[in-house]
């Protein structure tokens, strides 16, 4: 059996606005997250976690920011073409991990929903997701409430 295994990080920082997407949940805030895309923060990590164990670049490689074509677009876009990408290559994914930096919004009581949300749009089943926060004790851009990063890691198997 072959494994792979990639890493994925994304930040985006916060503007005006009244929710923000994670991990494709829509979470009421009193700031939203800035991007190109709709700035999942959390989607972005993963998908670069996929392109990263299949050695295929990154988010920005295959979906320019200068590319007005991307502009306000949903970030299971990124992630369905990565999952393609692993699956045309002949692997499958273990598991995904994924970790949200930030002091707020509270990621546990949604967490659920973003693992059933990803699930849908890997075509994974939900134990093979893991969603999961924590805060940086107030320190740096995220302790300031600036912005959120995430990091994720992606394993595959041959299938
Ligand atoms: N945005 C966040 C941040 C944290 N959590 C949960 O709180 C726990 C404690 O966080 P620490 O940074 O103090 O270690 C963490 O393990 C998460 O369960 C959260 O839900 N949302
Ligand atoms: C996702 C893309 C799409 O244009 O735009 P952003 O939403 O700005 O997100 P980022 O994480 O900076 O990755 C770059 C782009 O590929």
């Amino acid at each position: 059996m072959r494994v792979r295994l990639g890493n994925g990080y994304d930040v985006h920082r916060f503007g005006p606005g009244d929710h923000v997407i994670l991990c494709g949940v829509k979470i009421p805030h009193d700031q939203a997250l800035m991007g190109h895309s709709d700035a999942d923060v959390g989607m972005h990590a993963i998908t670069d976690a996929l392109y990263g164990a299949l050695a295929k670049g990154d988010i920005g490689r295959h979906f320019p920011p200068s590319d007005p074509q991307w502009k306000g677009a949903a970030s299971e876009i990124f992630l369905r073409h990565a999952v393609e990408l692993v699956r045309n290559e002949g692997y499958e994914i273990s598991n995904v991990d994924c970790t949200l930096v930030c002091e707020y919004p509270k990621i546990g009581p949604h967490a659920g929903a973003m693992t059933a949300a990803l699930a849908k749009i890997m075509d994974l089943p939900a134990d093979r997701i893991s969603v999961k926060a924590t805060t940086s004790e107030r320190l740096g851009f995220t302790g300031r409430g600036e912005g959120i990063a995430s990091l994720a890691t992606a394993a595959l198997i041959s299938a």
